[in-house]
């Protein structure tokens, strides 16, 4: 998928604690029981109402790789602990030199819209290879989630209006630049300014030209004259450098210019000042000269709510050029996913449910083999239930929001439904094909446009019910209660 920046395995792309753990699984003969971990939030970010799931082909792709090479282990063998002598003994090494992904995972396709506690990964494998691959799974979707929310939060906004990702400049690094625009491609954006984005993943690309072209000729008839002269086939003039008014007129001259050679000019970019007003009076001005079809590009500081604002007030904008707030995810730069045990086979190849209590409900986790049905009613989204595998079917009762089990909904099971998690992988060997990032993007759209309009909402959303069966929320209370007496004897 990105070839040259996932060439080879990024085995050691983790946190060392994990490679201790792993040792002592080894060591005391653990790493070879199955056990099945979950990866999921706990919140929804940007105080919003859904998330869009994103990042399952960067991990497919990191564990197609996944192996340990003769230098990472070399590396390995040079650490040291407290008391100078070698971290881990040689023999462990030969160990991780087999090892490759060899377990089963489930996940959550991109595009789709997802919720608190839902796992958006599932993995089931030996318990070594399992724990290995908490840091670099949280670390391959929290991101890629992240951006692709707030892209969708974006797009939604500017309500079917192109969106532009202009955010490679401010945004984390390589990777950074590269995921986000990969993940707000995924969200609604319909290109990126990214050039190695759109040579590596395909992404529509899209460009204007900086206040610099303008600065450097001084006079901005003459920059826009030249510009033109030089491209005349993808022109959108910046017009703010100087006088934003005077600007669109000269971008006018210049475009009546391109129409005597045969050409277009596609449109004015307004960076800053009021946008709303300079918009409405650029858009009056590019009509009343003939070029009706010239859009008006905003950017500046742009996100969803003032993208909302501008709407409301009118702006004329017809493209949304959003660089630092989207790639960045300014207002929330982390999503809080984990992956956390559910359940473990014993010595005897029975499974047993695990759980890890916390003072906060909140921060209770799931126990079980977790799936997610969906389910529908007249078109429209009507609530999801987990339910755990290991139990069998769900019980068909109400759905008990695991967070605050006052809340619950029935949701009967006649209606129709989709299970969410899809298989990924079978005993190690891929079973599924991603579709291409255009019909994830398309996927994100059609997925957002079932949710009623009180959960899509920017602001103060409605909750929509997710809940577990109350087989599991049985289980779920009894494993609490029986795990606090043994605390407490
Ligand atoms: N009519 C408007 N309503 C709400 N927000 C607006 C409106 N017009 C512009 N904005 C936003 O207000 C902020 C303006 O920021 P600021 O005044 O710092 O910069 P600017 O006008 O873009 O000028 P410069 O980039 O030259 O500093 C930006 O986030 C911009 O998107
Ligand atoms: O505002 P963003 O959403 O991040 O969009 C990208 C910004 O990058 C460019 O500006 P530049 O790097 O020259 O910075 P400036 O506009 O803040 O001066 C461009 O003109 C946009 O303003
Ligand atoms: O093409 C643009 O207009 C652009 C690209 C990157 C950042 N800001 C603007």
């Amino acid at each position: 998928m990105l070839p040259t920046v996932y060439q080879g395995s990024l085995a050691l792309l983790t946190d060392l604690y994990q490679l201790t753990m792993a040792y002592g699984y080894w060591k005391r003969q653990r790493a070879d029981r199955l056990a099945t971990f979950h990866l999921f939030f706990r919140k929804l970010p940007f105080q919003g109402g859904y998330a869009v799931a994103a990042g399952l082909e960067l991990a497919i792709d990191y564990l197609r790789h996944f192996r340990f090479a003769d230098d990472d282990l070399s590396y390995l063998a040079t650490l040291r602990g407290n008391d100078g002598r070698p971290l881990f003994e040689e023999e462990f090494f030969d160990y991780l030199a087999q090892l490759r992904f060899n377990g089963d995972l489930e996940a959550i396709p991109e595009g789709t819209v997802v919720f608190p506690n839902e796992p958006l990964v599932r993995v089931t494998a030996p318990l070594l290879v399992a724990q290995l691959l908490e840091t670099p799974l949280l670390n391959l979707i929290n991101f890629s989630t992240l951006i692709a929310t707030k892209s969708a939060r974006i797009c939604q906004a500017a309500q079917g209006e192109p969106v532009l990702e202009f955010g490679l400049r401010r945004a984390q690094g390589i990777d950074g630049g590269l995921t986000s625009a990969r993940a707000a491609y995924i969200g609604g954006a319909s290109a990126t300014s990214n050039v190695l984005a759109g040579k590596l993943l395909g992404i529509p690309i899209k460009g204007t030209h900086a206040h610099s072209w303008v600065m450097a000729y001084g006079d901005e008839r003459e920059a826009f004259a030249d510009y033109a002269a030089a491209m005349p086939n993808n022109c959108v003039f910046l017009v703010d450098t100087y006088d934003t008014l005077e600007g669109v007129r000269h971008a006018i001259e210049a475009g009546h210019e391109l129409r005597r050679r045969g050409h277009k000019m596609v449109g004015i970019r307004l960076d800053s000042g009021d946008l709303a007003y300079l918009s409405i009076e650029a858009r009056r001005l590019l009509d009343e000269a003939g070029f009706p079809d010239a859009a008006i590009v905003g950017s500046s500081d742009l996100d969803e709510h003032v993208i909302q604002s501008l709407k409301q007030q009118g702006a004329k904008i017809s493209v949304w050029g959003v660089g630092t707030r989207l790639a960045t995810a300014y207002d929330q730069p982390a999503l809080g996913g984990v992956f956390k045990l559910a359940a473990i086979q014993n010595e005897a190849g029975e499974w047993e449910h695990r759980i890890k209590l916390s003072e906060q409900r909140v921060k209770t986790t799931i126990p079980g083999r977790l799936q997610v049905r969906r389910y529908f009613k007249e078109g429209h989204v009507a609530g999801d239930l987990m339910y755990d595998e290991l139990l069998g079917e769900p019980d068909g009762g109400a759905i008990i929001d695991p967070s605050d089990p006052l809340r619950r909904k029935k949701l009967k099971p006649e209606l129709e439904s989709e299970t969410l998690l899809k298989p990924i992988f079978e005993q190690g060997e891929l079973v599924y094909q991603s579709p291409p990032l255009a019909e994830m993007q398309a996927r994100t759209q059609a997925e957002i446009a079932r949710f009623h309009p009180s959960v899509r909402r920017l602001l103060n959303p409605h909750g929509y019910p997710v809940g577990i069966d109350q087989k599991l929320y049985r289980l779920r209370e009894e494993m609490i209660h029986e795990t606090r007496q043994m605390e407490e004897e």
